[in-house]
């Protein structure tokens, strides 16, 4: 893990600049080892962390998101809460991550205030250019790289995507997302990008700490 830590604790913003691996995950049910799978994945270096379970009922996420909250805060990490604007506010949650169907940027702006990191999917290189500008936005997510079972039907840009916006060098941070392991991470680097998110290549891995320090190594080598 290289996060710095200085004694000036860097704002958000500054934070997500430095960010190179993003983890979506459950909350681990199954398993039984919420806590010690992010304190894994964290001193592993995931930069970002996001609660994506799309069945869970706002109650329950915010439960578990407080567990989510104490990891990020003790290992200096960015929480990231999917879809939903009152969670993230209820959660005071570093991030809200939105699609292309969920609440427009402008409405959650106008909920939540300027200082939430937004950030935005996209899957066509014309979502990706308008990302790259749109007021409101952090960052944005371009993919899936590779068909995934993580996001069923939906199609994949593949790499032509990476490569057409890491082209455009946009300013703001953007992220390659869907299907990306330890053993295709090269071709996503080649393709231009520099950050990543995955879900499977850490959740599902024998050793998550170990994968999630393995891919967090080789992005910040890159970078
Ligand atoms: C960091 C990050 N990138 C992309 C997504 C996908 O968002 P979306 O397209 O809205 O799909 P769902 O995850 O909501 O099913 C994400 N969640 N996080
Ligand atoms: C949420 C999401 N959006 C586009 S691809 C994806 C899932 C990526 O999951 P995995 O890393 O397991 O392929
Ligand atoms: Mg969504």
């Amino acid at each position: 893990m290289s996060r710095t830590h200085s004694s000036t604790p860097a704002t958000a913003r500054e934070r997500l600049a430095e960010a190179r691996l993003y983890l979506c995950t459950g909350a681990r049910k199954e398993q039984g080892d919420l806590p010690e799978f992010l304190d894994a994945v964290l001193a592993g270096g995931v930069d970002i962390v996001q609660l994506r379970d799309k069945d869970m009922e706002a109650g329950e996420e915010l439960e578990h998101l407080a567990v989510f909250a104490e990891a990020c805060r003790r290992h200096g990490a960015l929480l990231a809460v999917n879809d939903r604007a009152d969670v993230a506010h209820a959660a005071a949650s570093d991030v809200l991550h939105l699609g292309q169907g969920d609440l427009p940027v402008p409405a959650a702006r106008a909920l939540l205030g300027d200082d939430i990191l937004i950030g935005r999917s996209t899957h066509a290189p014309a979502e990706a250019d308008a990302a790259m500008t749109e007021p409101g936005v952090d960052y944005f997510c371009t993919g899936p790289c590779w068909p995934t079972p993580t996001k069923p039907g939906r199609f994949a840009p593949g790499l032509d995507l990476v490569r057409h916006t890491a082209k455009s060098a946009p300013s703001r941070p953007w992220f390659a997302i869907g299907g990306i392991d330890a053993e295709n991470l090269d071709e996503v680097l080649d393709a231009g990008a520099r950050r990543a998110v995955v879900v499977r290549a850490i959740t599902e891995a024998e050793d998550p700490g170990a994968a999630a320090a393995s891919l967090a190594g080789r992005l910040r080598e890159a970078a």
